[in-house]
């Protein structure tokens, strides 16, 4: 095999809890992982030398920088022989967005190439490599629903209720360093059982980043505002994006045909197991 299409889907934050600060800086979270059968797409051909090209190139990140990039340089050093890769992007994940898209595209060269360049590492060794590229791509790497501690990256797997969302993305990035940054952050909330959260169900599920994004992005809250007239509504990650929860495809439909001009929204419904794993035939 040479080459491989493969997805990289995004994730939503069903609930996101902060309880602390460590010394490097980074906050201990509670969070909720869930995917959506929606995101990026890839496509990967082996090179026989240790070139990684990528097209087309984002606006505003270098190469060299792109996590994608970054992914392949992670593991060449673990190949035997020199290997490089053609990459492809289809960009549909908003940057920016709390959909994890960054993360998700470098798990997805992650898997495809420790395949497709015979390296066999396996997923736990993988997870480890992904989490030096970002707190979220272990639990791409791992492929299911979780609930996750520490910085993102302990993770339990657990089995969610996958209604249908709908997505809207308020034209705007929010940098995640800037919310987790601001001084009027919650990072105090007393940390809960896997168990109870369970328990609570989404009725309950909340995101402690919401008042901070609120206040920083006017544009965030104006959509916060506008979908939570229609349906449950939540912040994913630290934003941009906000998604509501449906019990029916056909009130997703109706939501969407309904999104205000200059915000781009899309319906899609949640897995417990990624769509990258079910492509390659994981589990
Ligand atoms: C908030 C979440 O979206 C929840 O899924 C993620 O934990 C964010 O993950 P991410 O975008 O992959 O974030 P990273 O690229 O690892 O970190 C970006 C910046 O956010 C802050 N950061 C991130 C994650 C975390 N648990 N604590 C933090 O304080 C740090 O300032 C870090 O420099
Ligand atoms: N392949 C990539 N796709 C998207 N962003 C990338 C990529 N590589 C590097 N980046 C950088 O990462 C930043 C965050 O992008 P990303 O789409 O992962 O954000 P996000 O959805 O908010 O992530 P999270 O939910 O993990 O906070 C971008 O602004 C961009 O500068």
């Amino acid at each position: 095999m040479t080459a491989l299409t493969l997805p990289a889907p995004a994730k939503l934050n069903r609930m996101l809890h902060i309880t602390g600060r460590r010394d490097d800086g980074y906050h201990e979270l509670q969070t909720l992982f869930q995917f959506l059968d929606h995101g990026d797409t890839l496509t990967f051909q082996v090179r026989e030398d240790n070139q990684v090209t990528l097209s087309p190139s984002l606006s505003g990140v270098v190469d060299e920088d792109n996590l994608i990039v970054r992914a392949a340089r992670l593991l060449q050093p673990y190949s035997q022989r020199p290997l490089g890769a053609d990459i492809q992007l289809q960009k549909r994940l908003p940057m920016g967005g709390g959909l994890g898209g960054g993360s998700s595209d470098a798990a997805t060269t992650l898997l495809a190439l420790d395949r497709l360049w015979g390296l066999e590492l396996g997923l736990e060794r993988l997870a480890e490599l992904g989490l030096q590229l970002g707190a979220d791509v272990p639990v791409f790497v791992r492929g299911r629903a979780a609930w996750a501690e520490g910085i993102g990256e302990r993770l339990t797997p657990v089995s969610l209720d996958t209604p249908w969302f709908v997505v809207i993305h308020p034209g705007i990035e929010v940098s995640t360093p800037r919310v987790f940054g601001a001084p009027q952050l919650t990072r105090n909330t007393p940390p809960i059982s896997m168990a109870r959260a369970l328990q609570e169900g989404p009725e309950a599920w909340r995101n402690d980043c919401e008042p901070v994004v609120r206040q920083l992005y006017p544009e965030v809250n104006d959509a916060l505002g506008w979908l939570s007239g229609l349906a449950p509504t939540l912040l994913t990650g630290t934003g941009a994006c906000v998604f509501c929860r449906l019990t029916s495809e056909d009130e997703a439909s109706s939501i969407l045909g309904r999104v205000r001009s200059g915000w781009t929204a899309f319906m899609a419904h949640g897995c417990n197991t990624s769509p990258l794993h079910q492509a390659l035939g994981l589990f």
